[in-house]
């Protein structure tokens, strides 16, 4: 009873448009009910006539009230279609407020969803697979919208109509009545049942086509390895043999499917026979007409459908409970990384200080940073270097607060990164990940991705800063060309240089390179990092590199090993200490001098 106060909570701003359905549906039933009725006159009125003759009509305006039975027939069939004309008119009004308020909740629902994982941690991302959060946000939210749709109208409609179509009953011959509510309660049971099997085995099929989708993707994205490798055949067969189970699975759901129609008007059937065969031994005693029989017969229909939408709606409202709960699941998920309240909201001039900082992943108690301490002046140029899986990423991700230290502090300008505005801190950050990612967009749209509205002339001196804007204009659609799935694919280095005009479009106070230049050759480095270093004066500047020749003119070097800061100083006094740097720096200029040989 919870979660449907909960799920009603979205419902309130559209509290009217919904009562205004309500009573719709209300009066389209009501007007549904007299259909019968005019029919049943309609034959009583006509059978009366039986035996008196029948003037012939001359002409069609003499045949509409010129004799008694056509008069009678004439005024009938208009109320009749005037009836079957508003029920019309308040059916579709009830679909466009109902149904029209459903798509709006489940659009409120669905951008409330993409807010929270927008400001959820990375930890969420990484504890839930990027598939299990597509479908709260996709079709968990679909399911939910069947409860403000085809649930509650259904629930409306079934109250509704079966109360009017009752009374009705009743108000002819209760016992009539009684008879031919007997198959009802099992029309829904099986109506429940049969939704039951039905959306047990969607959820099956849905599992194997994502299963099957996800092989195809995986396959044309990996086309060329699979070609290298000459595993066209076997990749073919594993393909196939996804696609021969949800064949399978989809004939045996397509089967059940088609039993439904049939049985359902078997049960019909079963109801109206009742009708005729207790209804004809009435007329024969004269407790009931003709016409009455005629008048059952429709309101037995009209009953059928809300007393199998009682099963079917009873199923899918569980359904959108079920999906309800897990959309709840992710709504309560806590934001870790939030503003504070009273948040330092000012300039930020680039000052940054690590204390005594500590990190471990969540979900792994192995400390990945220990005992990081450090500062760096605004406009300092440091770097960072140390074998691979020593933390340097790991440390460069906690200054834009995707992770917070689990020990220690950063400081920015004096201030704990926690009690900043985030969007400050994110905003004066221009972050080069390791792995570039470039969205299927424009080379343009990609670059200028971190500022609104940034004008053509931006994007072209910050490309020409990052060294690429060469590569562009050789492009025939230059800035304009598309990139990704639907374009053209860049090569590493282009990627990186591209990654690294979005960061300079920003002009940030603070600029972190994660590997930014590993994908260029050293002299594509050398003219990158001449262009950079006018750019980068000013600015405080976090450079990681596995190669020694990017950052040997930082103002100071970090040597990082297995989470700790082992040794520091500038490029000339740690080559003095002849520690692990040199070691890395003088395996380096070997391995230089014998690729030149
Ligand atoms: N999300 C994560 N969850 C758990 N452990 C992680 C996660 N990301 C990284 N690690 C681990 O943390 C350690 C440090 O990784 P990090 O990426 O910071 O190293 P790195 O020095 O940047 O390495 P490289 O130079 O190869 O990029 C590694 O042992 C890595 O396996």
């Amino acid at each position: 009873m919870g979660a449907l106060k909960e799920l009603n909570k979205y419902l309130k701003k559209y509290k009217g448009t919904m009562i205004l359905g309500a009573l719709f549906l209300t009066a389209s039933n009501f007007f549904l009910v007299w259909i019968p009725v005019l029919i049943r006159r309609t034959m009583d009125e006509v059978e009366s006539l039986e035996g008196r003759g029948f003037e012939v009509p001359s002409s069609i305006v003499q045949t509409l009230f010129s004799t008694e039975a056509s008069k009678i027939l004439a005024t009938n069939s208009l109320i009749l279609i005037g009836t079957v004309m508003l029920y019309g008119v308040l059916l579709f009004a009830t679909r466009q407020t109902l149904i029209v308020t459903s798509r709006k909740v489940e659009f409120d629902i669905r951008n409330d969803i993409v807010k929270k994982l927008m400001n959820l941690s990375q930890r969420y991302f990484a504890e839930n697979s990027s598939g299990e959060t597509y479908v709260r946000a996709t079709e968990d939210v679909g399911k939910v919208r069947d409860y403000y749709g085809p649930v509650i109208m259904y629930s409306i409609n079934t109250v509704t109509r079966a109360g009017f179509v009752l009374t009705m009953m009743f108000f002819v011959n209760p016992e009539l009545t009684f008879w031919a509510l007997i198959p009802l309660p099992f029309i829904s049971v099986f109506a429940y049942w049969i939704t039951g099997f039905i959306h047990r085995h969607s959820t099956i099929i849905q599992e194997q086509y994502s299963s099957m989708a996800g092989r195809a993707k995986e396959t044309f994205s990996a086309i060329r390895l699979i070609k290298a490798y000459n595993r066209i055949d076997h990749e073919q067969q594993l393909f196939e043999n996804e696609s021969e189970d949800y064949r399978k699975k989809k004939l045996r759901l397509d089967m059940i499917e088609s039993l439904f129609h049939p049985a359902l008007n078997f049960l019909i059937g079963l109801s109206l026979l009742i009708v005729v065969w207790k209804g004809g031994e009435m007329v024969i005693e004269g407790t009931i007409t003709v016409g009455n029989i005629a008048e059952f017969l429709i309101y037995v229909a009209y009953l059928t459908w809300p007393v199998a939408a009682l099963g079917y709606t009873t199923n899918r409202f569980q359904r959108s409970l079920a999906s309800w709960n897990r959309i709840q699941e992710l709504m309560n998920e806590p934001i870790e990384i939030k503003d504070a309240e009273g948040k330092v909201d000012q300039e930020v001039k680039g000052h940054l200080e690590f204390k005594d900082v500590g990190f471990h992943y969540p979900g792994s108690d192995e400390m990945v940073l220990k005992n990081i301490s450090f500062e760096i002046n605004p406009g300092e140029n440091i770097a960072i270097v140390g074998r691979t899986g020593s933390g340097k990423s790991t440390l460069v991700q906690l200054i834009p607060r995707l992770f917070d230290p689990t020990e220690g502090e950063i400081l920015l300008d004096g201030e704990n990164l926690k009690k900043w505005s985030l969007s400050r801190i994110r905003d004066a950050i221009g972050f080069v990940p390791q792995e570039t990612f470039l969205f299927s967009d424009t080379i343009g749209d990609n670059i200028a991705f971190g500022v609104e509205d940034a004008s053509q002339g931006l994007i072209e001196a910050a490309a020409e800063k990052a060294q690429v804007k060469e590569n562009i204009l050789d492009f025939e659609k230059k800035f304009k060309t598309m990139l990704g799935e639907r374009g053209i694919t860049l090569s590493g280095g282009q990627k990186q240089r591209t990654a690294i005009a979005r960061a300079l479009i920003k002009a940030p106070k603070i600029l972190i390179f994660d590997d930014s230049l590993s994908a260029v050759d050293t002299k594509t480095e050398d003219a990158i990092l001449k262009h950079l270093r006018q750019e980068l004066s000013g600015r405080t500047t976090i450079m990681i590199s596995h190669r020694i020749s990017t950052i040997k003119d930082a103002d100071k070097i970090y040597y990082i090993e297995e989470g700790q800061i082992v040794e520091t100083g500038t490029h000339e006094a740690l080559l003095a200490k002849d520690g692990r740097y040199t070691a890395m720096y003088n395996k380096q200029i070997l391995e230089q001098e014998l690729a030149e040989i």
